[in-house]
């Protein structure tokens, strides 16, 4: 599994082909021709192409939360591989169909009372989801429209780009008023009783810097997107105030756009997410790749050599009756919250 990935990095995926493609900016008609869709493993991923524009949508699509199960990451994998194996493809973007969640996290149920065989298939498509996403040739921009707790926010820190909803109130994203949102982004692990792996950690380590992320990873901080920006956890927050569609717009794509997406090519995450993959697009595929490779690659390499150890370890740490006790626990105050709305 570990081989491709510095390959995809270097050579695999033939930069010889990557000729990046105009893309008028705000031009919606790119979701209009995603019609090259790639839904996987029972459409958990909606993944679409626009070969003409040289981008392409990923959007995990499994409700409630789209908690990480060995299902999705296997889904998220599959389609950013057919994505990447198309040579005019050049950015992508991670989206959620879930206008208030980006991702959980990995699914916790996952984590109690595992069964034996499965609980090291599911670690390891988790570190595959990493290293497809980090070591990819593509362009990933992530659009975080909603919370990205712990796995979460590992998966926007393994792209390129992350722009955040700033949240607020009454956003009209689809024309209707709904409840202000504020997400929150951030490797809370210490809140489940449990500490990030050490990939992960390091992850926000050379995202945010060495301090900010050791106290981060300590507290288990949930960052509310200005923080989030000032930290340099994210890249760009966007809130919707100044943002109306018109009806006739709301009307076209109505029309033009296959649910569950139909509603975020209005939002402006996903606009600015589209403009930013378009910026991308733009760079010499040659030049964005190796200076990649520069940032990406020695961490990459580590991370594959310590990933079957990571994976021992982590299943015999989940296994500990503490680790079960404090999941177990934090799981049913999840349920409760959850009943409690
Ligand atoms: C040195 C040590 C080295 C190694 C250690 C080794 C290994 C340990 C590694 C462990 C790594 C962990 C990484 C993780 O990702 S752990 C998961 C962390 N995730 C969370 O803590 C998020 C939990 N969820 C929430 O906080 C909220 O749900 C959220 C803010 C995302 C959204 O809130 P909202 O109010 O909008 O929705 P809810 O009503 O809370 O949830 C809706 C339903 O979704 C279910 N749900 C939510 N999150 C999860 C999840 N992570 N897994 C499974 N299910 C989830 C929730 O229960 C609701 O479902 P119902 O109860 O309505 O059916």
């Amino acid at each position: 599994m570990a081989a491709p990935l510095l390959s995809s990095l270097c050579c695999r995926h033939s930069l010889r082909h990557c000729s990046p493609r105009r893309f008028a900016r705000n031009d919606l008609s790119f979701f209009r021709s995603l019609s090259t869709s790639i839904s996987s493993e029972k459409s958990l991923v909606l993944s679409h192409v626009n070969e003409d524009a040289g981008v392409a949508i990923l959007a995990m699509n499994r409700p409630p939360a789209n908690s990480l199960s060995l299902e999705l990451n296997e889904a998220i994998c599959t389609s950013l591989k057919e994505i990447d194996t198309n040579p005019k493809i050049q950015s992508v973007i991670l989206a959620s169909t879930n206008p208030t969640i980006f991702s959980a996290g990995l699914d916790v149920t996952e984590l109690i009372s595992p069964d034996d065989q499965r609980l090291p298939k599911f670690w390891n498509s988790l570190q595959q989801v990493y290293i497809d996403l980090y070591g990819s040739r593509l362009a990933i921009i992530a659009a975080i429209q909603g919370h990205a707790p712990a796995a979460g926010c590992m998966l926007a820190m393994a792209c390129d780009y992350r722009i955040m909803y700033g949240g607020g109130e009454g956003s009209t994203v689809d024309g209707r008023k709904r409840k202000s949102h504020i997400p929150t982004i951030g490797l809370n692990e210490t809140q489940l009783g449990i500490a990030a792996p050490p990939w992960m950690g390091q992850l926000l380590v050379r995202t945010i810097g060495f301090r900010p992320a050791e106290r981060a990873l300590a507290l288990g901080t949930l960052f509310p997107p200005m923080e989030a920006l000032i930290e340099g956890l994210v890249d760009d927050v966007i809130t919707e105030e100044s943002f109306s569609p018109s009806a006739d717009t709301i009307h076209a794509l109505e029309k033009l756009l296959p649910d569950p997406i139909r509603n975020q090519a209005l939002s402006l995450v996903m606009q600015k997410a589209f403009q930013e993959a378009e910026l991308y697009a733009k760079i010499s595929p040659q030049a964005r790749v190796a200076s990649k490779l520069v940032t990406r690659s020695e961490s990459l390499k580590d991370m594959i050599a310590s990933r079957e150890a990571d994976t021992e370890y982590f299943c015999s740490f989940i296994c500990q009756d503490t680790v079960q006790k404090n999941l177990k626990k934090y799981v049913e105050a999840l349920k409760k919250k959850s009943k409690s709305k």
